[in-house]
């Protein structure tokens, strides 16, 4: 595993099909092997990691844990997570935000792999005549949560076809294709949207823990239209994601 921390690594997701798509990637079981990846070994042995109620561990240095659609049942459900841990004695080393998300018309397409430099909780201030005001503005904390830099290299390194970029936390989808350009405009480094990364973030940042978000598109920001979806899509994504991550190894030392 190319993501190497003294503990293990807490993957959060919003919904269980997420979860199967990751643990597929990480155990080599069910889910499609990554282009060019190492044919899968056998499955790992049932881990000793810290999983806590809710939690299931796919390896001894990964456990992955649902914990709810949207930033607040994120925030809550991770925090929950390594408190629990934290009581049993127990401490994860890194947290990563995973799943599917809608991507800006240009900048991700259905099927890409997304890696989060930057969770921006896009809709977090004030709306005003003058415009959207976001919280730093309103002089109530910062909207922006930055990935740790050994997780994110860690991510970019195995799965080098990646794009890094922001990924927008929101509470309501996007729907029409003004809100959309609206999103775009005011953050051109955004490649994605989706409605956990931030949440998680807080609960990680609470806990001194490093962060990142990881997301595969499932369908386009943009008019609401449930036909243009394709969740097997970014759930296959999911897994050859985790497939590199599980097969890739650190460079050897020179
Ligand atoms: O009914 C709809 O129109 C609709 C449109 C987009 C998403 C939903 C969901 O209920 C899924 C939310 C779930 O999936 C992630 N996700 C996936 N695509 C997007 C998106 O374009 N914008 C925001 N979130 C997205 C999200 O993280 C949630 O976990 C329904």
């Amino acid at each position: 595993m190319l993501i190497s921390y003294p503990g293990p690594l807490l993957v959060v997701t919003a919904v269980e099909p997420e979860a199967d798509a990751v643990r597929a990637g990480l155990t080599g079981r069910g889910g499609p092997a990554a282009p060019g990846a190492p044919a899968a070994p056998g499955a790992p042995a049932a881990p000793g990691a810290p999983a806590a109620p809710g939690a299931s561990a796919a390896r001894t240095d990964v456990v992955v844990a649902v914990v709810g659609v949207g930033s607040a049942e994120a925030a809550a459900g991770t925090a929950r997570l390594l408190a629990l841990a934290e009581a049993a004695g127990r401490r994860y080393a890194a947290v990563l935000s995973v799943g599917i998300g809608g991507g800006l018309p240009g900048r991700a397409a259905v099927g890409d792999t997304v890696i989060a430099t930057r969770s921006v909780a896009a809709d977090l201030g004030a709306d005003s005549p003058d415009g959207y005001l976001p919280i730093e503005r309103l002089g109530f904390g910062n909207s922006t949560a930055v990935a740790d830099d050994g997780l994110s290299a860690s991510l970019r390194a195995a799965l080098p076809g990646a794009p890094a970029g922001d990924v927008l936390t929101v509470n309501t989808v996007t729907g029409t294709a003004a809100r959309a350009a609206e999103l775009a405009a005011r953050h051109p480094a955004a490649l994605a949207e989706a409605m956990e990364g931030y949440g998680v973030a807080v609960a990680a940042r609470a806990a001194g823990l490093p962060f990142a978000e990881l997301r595969t598109i499932s369908n386009p920001v943009g008019p609401r239209d449930r036909a243009a979806w394709n969740l097997p899509a970014a759930f296959t994504a999911l897994t050859a994601a985790f497939t590199a991550l599980r097969t890739s190894r650190p460079p050897s030392p020179r």
